[in-house]
């Protein structure tokens, strides 16, 4: 996983922020009883407290039925475009956020979180970042809340082999599962500028 910088605590609440500023790794407390367990999965004010202050206009859910399905990487153009906040219902995910802002001392960076049920950790993506995630486990469901409705038009993708980006994808390339539109999605060089620092 990518090395994280600073951690702090909001409610029931822990984000760590990386060196890579701008994706926030979100731990909820679980509380378990001889029930289950309970948890948050977001709070308006402990998440502005932890310096997430957007707001939320629609919940996205993916099943994906095989293990090393990669949906990715993905960005929406501004006016559209979203900030995310990515969970893992069941299974487990590696998700991954790629600092795509022209000017940016990380441009073609990324961060790596695992991402599951059992973890509960959650993956903050800002603005200026394409999102992807491969799965781990069969059968793997994600939710997450975006900051702008869908807007085909202003969707766009990057190629998730991009040997400019080297993303630590754990599938071997015949092993992967791919939508026929992220098996044609471009090289992020072959892209016109999407977003500035
Ligand atoms: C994203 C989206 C899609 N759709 C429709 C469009 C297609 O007919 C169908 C599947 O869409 P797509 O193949 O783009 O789904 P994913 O490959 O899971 O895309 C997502 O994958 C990665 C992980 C992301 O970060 C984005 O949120 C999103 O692009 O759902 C909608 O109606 N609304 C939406 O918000």
């Amino acid at each position: 996983m990518t090395a994280a910088s600073e951690t702090v605590a909001a409610g029931n609440f822990t984000a760590t922020r990386y060196a890579l500023a701008g994706p926030v790794l979100i731990t909820a407390r679980r509380f378990g009883d001889h029930r289950g367990f309970f948890l948050e999965t977001y709070s308006a004010r402990d998440f502005a407290a932890l310096g997430i202050t957007d707001l939320f206009v629609q919940d996205n859910h993916s099943l994906s039925a095989q293990a090393g399905t990669i949906r990715g990487m993905h960005f929406q153009l501004a006016p559209r475009a979203q900030a995310k906040l990515v969970r893992v219902l069941r299974g487990a995910i590696l998700d991954i956020a790629v600092d795509i802002r022209r000017g940016s001392p990380s441009y073609g960076q990324h961060v790596a979180a695992e991402l599951s049920a059992a973890n509960a950790h959650q993956l903050y993506v800002p603005v200026g970042f394409a999102h992807g995630f491969c799965t781990l486990e069969p059968d793997t469901e994600v939710a997450y809340k975006v900051t702008d409705t869908y807007a085909p038009d202003c969707d766009r993708g990057i190629a998730w082999d991009d040997p400019d980006l080297a993303l630590p994808w754990p599938f071997e390339a015949e092993a992967v599962q791919l939508s026929d539109k992220d098996r044609r999605a471009p090289r992020l060089r072959d892209l016109p500028p999407a977003f500035e620092y």
